[in-house]
């Protein structure tokens, strides 16, 4: 089983938004993500809009329906009513319920399964009446318990919360424990039927482990450190344009 990757957009739409600019253009950015390998695209719209706007989505969704129908459409968030409505407005392939504050800078925690069974419960109802995939954002603290309720509450697949792993980019002795905490939520979900997703400080660095810990990894969502990448490999070939564009000849 291969591991696929959905590109996150809102790093791109972060920056398009310093400006009352079209870009960088995050339909353009998703169509170069899934022209060169990427199964899907990822926005997490929050509930100001500082990322994704929500008039991004209908125009991601026209990009996928056009010209790339098999790709995946992930649509990330707190379900709230609002989130609710854009979900069944753009019919994503999939929606990764996300327990996020507003307030909160980024996502941070998985779902308390136990304290949110029976919203969680009824919000899954809700979206599978229109088809959609659902996965449960989680942490991956090897608790088993925790994964059978995501299981009962009608979820398909968990997203196993990777910041804590991610964080590791400066400590290698601290990895050890976390990855295999994450491998063993990932064992206990697998063992009952639900397939496993992982996001968050994802790298080209950590990578490589965590799929070989957890093959049956079904897909990745990687925006942060995915865009970090694009801008510092793309960097030398854009500076070399724009001083061919001021007129030398470089
Ligand atoms: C669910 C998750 O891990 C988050 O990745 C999130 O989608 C990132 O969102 P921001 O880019 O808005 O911080
Ligand atoms: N679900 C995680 C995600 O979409 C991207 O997270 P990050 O790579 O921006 O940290």
């Amino acid at each position: 089983m291969q591991t696929t990757l959905s590109v996150n957009l809102n790093a791109v739409a972060m920056l398009r938004n310093r400006r009352d600019l079209p870009w960088p253009s995050v339909e353009g950015l998703g169509r170069i993500a899934l022209q060169s390998g990427a199964s899907g695209l990822t926005v997490h719209p929050r509930p100001d809009q500082r990322h994704i706007r929500f008039s991004d989505l209908p125009i991601i969704r026209n990009l996928i329906d056009d010209e790339f129908p098999n790709a995946e459409f992930n649509i990330e968030g707190y379900p709230t009513e609002e989130f609710l409505d854009l979900c069944v407005g753009v019919a994503p392939e999939q929606v990764t319920l996300v327990p996020d504050d507003p307030s909160q800078a980024t996502s941070d925690h998985g779902w308390d399964f136990r304290k949110r069974r029976d919203f969680l419960t009824d919000v899954i109802a809700r979206l599978k009446k229109m088809g959609t995939r659902v996965s449960l954002f989680a942490d991956g603290d090897g608790d088993a318990e925790a994964v059978a309720i995501a299981k009962t509450v009608g979820a398909d697949r968990i997203e196993l919360y990777t910041g804590p792993y991610g964080g590791c980019y400066d400590a290698p002795e601290r990895v050890g424990p976390i990855l295999e905490a994450l491998g063993k939520t990932a064992d206990a979900a697998l063992a009952i039927g639900l397939g496993v997703n992982a996001g968050h400080d994802l790298t080209v660095a950590n990578l490589p482990p965590l799929v070989m810990r957890i093959p049956k990894l079904a897909e990745v969502s990687i925006g942060h450190g995915l865009t970090a990448d694009a801008l510092e490999f793309g960097m030398a070939e854009t500076v070399r344009r724009f001083c061919r564009a001021c007129g030398q000849k470089i």
